[in-house]
């Protein structure tokens, strides 16, 4: 018998499936799991102990970065936020509530800015860049972006959100040419807006594993990951230069006499849009207890 250490591609009609070496063990879970309420999670890193006779079984799970609870997916490193330049246009609300969630949940967030061929994403990317995020505007015209892109995702678990139509098929095609061999259902329109009962699964493209969520278009950060009004600002981090410079300690940054964060947007150093998103989530949860927000 051998222990290993492997990754949790996805979970099956009570079976686990973990990649370690190259190779894909179908595991059995010990009871204990069962007991403790702590199940394992696509995305984990895990150790399997692999008998003799092909017979392997998960034994722990190893400390998590971040946990999602729609979809079930735990250490996500990299959140890429599709958006478009046009059809649908961006819109600033979602994309700022996705930035948010992903750096409150460990995730390190990706705007692509997509259809730059139609209209210029440059105005769009301005905004992200200038708020201090990775940004890439991509087309079909363009391999360059696309290959920038692949080489941030290299060795890394990913998922992708945005709104329907978008491009996000298009763009994982355009990332992972062979994706439609790789994992069938995936580039059909990654089986969404049918119902399929498929499962969460990591899928390895070329050294980059991607994170597919069926059943729902996207990974949904803005309705179950809600994010309490104090960590907020800690959420933007285009805010962190000025936090501790407002004249009140309790400063909420939305309408504050002497208030750094507001003298930086006045100044135009912090993006007109991205306060206004920041703004709106403040008022969405400042009457939220502390309690309520327990997960
Ligand atoms: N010109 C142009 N068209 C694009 C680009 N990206 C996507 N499209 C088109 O936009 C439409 C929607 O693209 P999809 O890739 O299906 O979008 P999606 O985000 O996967 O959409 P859902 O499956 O509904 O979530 C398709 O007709 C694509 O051909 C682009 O960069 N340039
Ligand atoms: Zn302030």
């Amino acid at each position: 018998m051998s222990s290993n250490e492997g990754l949790l591609m996805k979970v099956l009609g009570g079976f686990y499936y973990v990649e370690c070496d190259n190779q894909i063990y179908e595991c059995k879970a010990r009871g204990s799991f069962r007991k403790s309420g702590n199940s394992p999670l696509v995305g984990d890193r895990v150790k399997i102990s692999v008998q003799k006779e092909g017979f392997a079984s998960l034994d722990e799970i190893l400390p998590r970065k971040n946990k999602l609870k729609r979809p079930p997916l735990a250490n996500i490193d990299i959140l890429v936020i599709v958006c478009s330049t046009v059809s649908p246009s961006p819109n600033y609300a979602v994309i700022d509530k996705m930035t948010a969630a992903a750096i409150n949940s460990n995730m390190q967030p990706v705007i692509v800015i997509s259809k730059d061929d139609i209209e210029s994403g440059e105005k769009v990317a301005d905004i992200y860049k200038n708020a201090g995020f990775e940004v890439f505007c991509t087309s079909p015209l363009k391999s360059d972006e696309a290959e920038r892109l692949k080489a941030l995702l290299m060795g890394k678990t990913s998922a992708f959100t945005g709104n329907s139509g978008v491009g996000k098929s298009t763009l994982l095609n355009m990332l992972f040419p062979n994706l439609s061999l790789a994992t069938g259902e995936i580039s059909d329109k990654l089986g969404r807006g049918r119902h399929t009962t498929r499962a969460v699964e990591l899928f390895n493209l070329d050294g980059c594993y991607i994170a597919d969520t069926p059943g729902f278009s996207t990974v949904d950060l803005q309705r179950y990951e809600i994010i309490d009004k104090d960590e907020l600002q800690y959420c933007f981090p285009e805010f962190k230069e000025y936090l501790g410079e407002c004249m009140f300690t309790s400063c909420s940054h939305t309408c504050e006499k002497g208030c750094r964060v507001l003298q930086a947007l006045a100044d135009g150093d912090i993006e007109k849009t991205r306060h206004n998103s920041y703004v709106a989530m403040y008022n969405e949860v400042k009457d939220i207890k502390k309690w309520q927000l327990k997960k």
